[in-house]
């Protein structure tokens, strides 16, 4: 077949065209009478990394906690590959899975947050291990194996047997990736992974977040690094108030908002 009869009959299923892999729609999440998410739809395709930024309070955290059900929702839906997450639908409402069901879904949404929370009485090796033998029940020597791989692959090949208080934070935070990745995620949620580290060490952490994205990961990343948005997102969102304010290039929003509130927030962080 010629070059163009084949870019003329590419068929749907072709690898470069690239599927919906988080879809939000309608999604409200109110705490009692406080409303902290108003309406949320977003969608993030397969392998893009959408950056999410937004003042303090705007409800991006709860957002991610939403996406893999750390959160219940109050209305709307979530899907990550097609599936409901945290519920089944039956005759239009929505019934909360069991936590087994629950617990399969969040295997495949890592997510790492602003502090690393690991075992503090583990090495950095039987941190990485810990979820891969007990949740998943993969045997020690294939497991030590890929933390070791996973461990190369953050820059800390030479920790695997350190404890956690004897890395530095950034250190510490390129081991939460590395947990998180063990389990083979196919979506990772970032919030605001680099904001409790001190300057110097945030760009290792970037440069592993980047190193993500160039192969493929899909991302959801709560940031003020308005650079790594710039350079690594497929879009940027600016929510204020529990809704989306925009969203678009990451580029062109940065270079020309076309909202007053995302103007002033960024013109703040930028
Ligand atoms: N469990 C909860 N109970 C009650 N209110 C909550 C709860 N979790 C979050 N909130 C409220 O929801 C609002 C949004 O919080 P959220 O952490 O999602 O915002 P954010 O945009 O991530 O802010 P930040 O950048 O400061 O982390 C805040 O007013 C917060 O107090």
């Amino acid at each position: 077949m010629s070059a163009s009869a084949h870019s003329l009959s590419r068929p749907a299923s072709d690898a470069s065209v690239k599927n919906d892999l988080v879809k939000i729609v309608g999604v409200h999440k109110y705490f009692g009478d406080h409303h902290v998410l108003n309406g949320i739809d977003m969608t993030v395709k397969q392998g893009e990394v959408a950056v999410l930024i937004g003042p303090s309070g705007s409800g991006k955290s709860t957002l991610l906690r939403c996406i893999n059900h750390l959160e219940t929702i109050s209305a709307g839906r979530i899907r990550v590959n097609d599936e409901l997450i945290g519920y089944k639908e039956k005759d239009g409402k929505l019934h909360e899975l069991h936590l087994k069901d629950i617990a399969r879904q969040r295997r495949n949404i890592g997510m790492v947050f602003q502090r690393f929370n690991l075992f503090g009485h583990k090495t950095v090796l039987e941190n990485i291990i810990e979820a891969p033998v007990q949740v998943k029940g993969q045997d020690r020597v294939p497991a030590k194996r890929r933390a070791q791989e996973l461990l190369d692959r953050v820059g800390l090949a030479h920790r695997a047997s350190y404890y956690p208080a004897q890395l530095s934070g950034g250190q510490q935070q390129r081991v939460a990736i590395a947990r998180a990745l063990a389990m083979d995620p196919e979506l990772m949620l970032f919030d605001e992974p680099t904001s409790a580290l001190d300057p110097e060490l945030v760009g290792d952490v970037l440069d592993v977040m980047k190193d993500l994205a160039k192969s493929g990961m899909t991302m959801i990343v709560v940031t003020h690094e308005i650079g790594f948005a710039r350079e690594v997102g497929d879009t940027l969102t600016f929510m204020d108030g529990g809704v989306v304010i925009e969203s678009g290039n990451p580029r062109e929003v940065i270079a020309t908002p076309q909202h007053e509130r995302t103007k002033g927030f960024l013109s703040k962080v930028l």
